[in-house]
């Protein structure tokens, strides 16, 4: 019984996975065709329906953090699917929203703007202790981020399914930082009436999904002052299309996607070991609650 890479990855991309796969799963044979054979799939962005023609199918391991792509295929299998926990990627996260955060602190946006206007002037500056950071969704990625911001002196505050308030986080937070899964619940978290109850004045940066974000609303919101500026990695349509009005927004600064990009080498090592708990017979790390949706 074989793995197999689910992938629509270019040519390259798909070498290197495969590569770091082998290295790291040396017992396993590992191709790339859905087979009859295909016993465990390790996924990226697979393609609606393959995943349903495995009569073998025992285990997804996503090569991904976040599955909401993949639990939107009508015909994914009833079989156990594990999201990626790596601690590379969580890394990698934390130094993102570190770097987004203190570009928002440190006022570069606006100093920017002065720049374009020729004009030297000295903002005030709040120190980083006066700054709350509230994280929309307080997982693996946004504890790993959460933990950089507090050493470098801010105060963060968290909200999830188990912790925190979103009323407070909401009236309270500087910056608000998503790092929430795309689900049912989650969908559009980021609209009028969430920006209502913001501070007058905060940022937002959203690092998880597009599709959190009301598009329509967060400029409204940006127009009318209540919030000064939106950091946005992650949109409803990737690419973003050209003549979207977010890329040439003052108030938005938009990355491709990249605050955390799945390195093959730390990922393999995390799939292998997960593989090695399904094969033996154990509980899966990360294991997806369909109900929940992440
Ligand atoms: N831009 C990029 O490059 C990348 C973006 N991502 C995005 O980041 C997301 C988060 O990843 P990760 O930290 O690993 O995920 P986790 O599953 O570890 O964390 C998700 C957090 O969201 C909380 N949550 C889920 N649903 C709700 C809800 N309805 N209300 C309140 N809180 C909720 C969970 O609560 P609880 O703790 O109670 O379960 C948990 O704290 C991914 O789903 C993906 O979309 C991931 C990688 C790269
Ligand atoms: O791992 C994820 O969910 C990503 O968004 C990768 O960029």
């Amino acid at each position: 019984m074989a793995v197999t890479f689910l992938n629509r990855l270019s040519p390259d991309a798909q070498s290197r996975w495969l590569e770091a796969l082998r290295a790291a799963l040396p017992g396993e044979t590992i191709g790339v065709e859905p087979s009859p054979q295909t016993e465990i799939a390790i996924v990226a962005n697979p393609g609606r329906g393959v995943l349903a023609s495995l009569p073998n199918l025992a285990f997804i391991q996503s090569a991904w953090a976040g599955v909401d792509s993949l639990l939107d295929d009508p015909d994914l299998p009833r079989v156990p699917i594990a999201r990626l926990i790596d601690p590379g990627l969580s890394a990698q996260m934390a130094q993102a929203t570190a770097a987004h955060v203190l570009y928002l602190h440190r006022q570069v946006p606006a100093y920017a703007a002065q720049q374009r206007r020729g004009l030297w002037r000295q903002l005030p500056q709040p120190s980083a202790a006066e700054r709350r950071i509230g994280f929309l969704g307080y997982g693996e990625l946004a504890g790993a981020a959460a933990n950089l911001l507090e050493s470098i002196g801010f105060q963060t505050y968290g909200w999830s399914r188990r912790l925190g308030d979103l009323d407070t986080l909401l009236a309270t937070s500087d910056i608000i930082v998503n790092l929430l899964p795309l689900t049912d619940h989650t969908r559009g978290i980021l609209s009028a009436p969430a920006f209502a109850r913001m501070k007058r004045g905060a940022a937002i940066v959203n690092l998880a999904r597009g599709a959190h974000v009301v598009e329509e609303d967060l400029i409204a919101a940006l127009d009318a002052g209540q919030l000064s500026h939106a950091v946005l990695d992650v949109f409803e349509a990737e690419p973003l299309e050209r003549k979207h009005p977010f890329w040439s927004h003052p108030q938005i600064t938009v990355t491709p996607h990249v605050a955390a990009i799945t390195d093959p080498v730390s990922a393999s090592a995390v799939i292998a070991a997960n593989i090695a708990r399904f094969r033996a017979g154990q509980q899966v790390e990360g294991l997806v609650n369909r109900k929940a949706g992440y």
